[in-house]
């Protein structure tokens, strides 16, 4: 289970520019759960993701995952839970366009001491068959379409077999054919047992979350 509990987050704290871009928000994931975040531009959304992604660290507030308080963790610690526990799938795909699907898909692993590189190129390609992905190994990612793109992303995020799949607009950048494809992809891993947590603007995106949130100024708050 993951749980953040009373979150704040401000940006330029004390300063002329402050923001208060999170207020005392409470989020609890179940294992499995598939959850939507809607709000307007600004409100925060990518602020709580990258909470829940340790990329920022909260000013206020607990956040437990698997019943550790990791709020206070020291870098190496966040960096490494962030590398075993956490996938990320971004708008923009955040691919190394002039390499190889397979090393894009492994480089995640090779960050984990677990993963030799022999290991890390079998997991590769275990997760991309996983995805009918396979055929693509070879391919240089700027060779590919945005929907490919966004299938490796999605792979990449996956192949460390996280806790929380976290998604930022991951329909954002694509045509509304292929962002039907990737959302399956998406709603496909979840049934599989992957928790996802997605954040979009896309209504279809959302229509297709067991449960929404609506972020507004700051404040999270259970939509269905
Ligand atoms: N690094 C930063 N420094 C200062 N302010 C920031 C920073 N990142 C975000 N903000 C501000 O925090 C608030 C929340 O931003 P955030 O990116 O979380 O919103 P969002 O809901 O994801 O928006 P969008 O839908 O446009 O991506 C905004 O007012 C934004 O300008």
């Amino acid at each position: 289970m993951i749980r953040v509990t009373h979150i704040d987050k401000y940006y330029n704290r004390g300063k002329g520019s402050e923001v208060h871009a999170l207020r005392d928000v409470n989020l609890t994931i179940q294992q499995g759960e598939r959850i939507g975040i809607i709000g307007t531009s600004g409100s925060g959304k990518s602020t709580l993701l990258k909470v829940l992604g340790l990329l920022e660290v909260p000013d206020n507030g607990d956040y437990w995952l698997n019943d550790e308080n990791v709020v206070r963790s020291k870098e190496k610690e966040k960096a490494n839970l962030r590398s075993r526990q956490i996938g990320f799938v971004m708008q923009d795909f955040a691919l190394m366009e002039d390499r190889s699907v397979l090393e894009n898909v492994m480089t995640p692993l090779l960050f984990d001491r677990r993963y030799t590189w022999r290991k890390a190129k079998e997991k590769a390609y275990e997760t991309l068959h996983r995805l009918s992905l396979e055929d693509l190994a070879k391919r240089k990612v700027s060779q590919l379409s945005g929907g490919q793109k966004q299938r490796i992303a999605i792979c990449r995020a996956i192949v460390n077999d996280p806790l929380l799949l976290l998604a930022d607009e991951p329909t954002g950048a694509l045509d509304s054919r292929t962002a039907a494809e990737v959302l399956h992809v998406l709603l496909e891993l979840n049934q599989q047992g992957q928790t996802l947590l997605i954040v979009t603007h896309d209504s279809q995106v959302a229509a297709s979350c067991r449960t929404i949130y609506r972020m507004e100024d700051g404040h999270l708050q259970k939509e269905s």
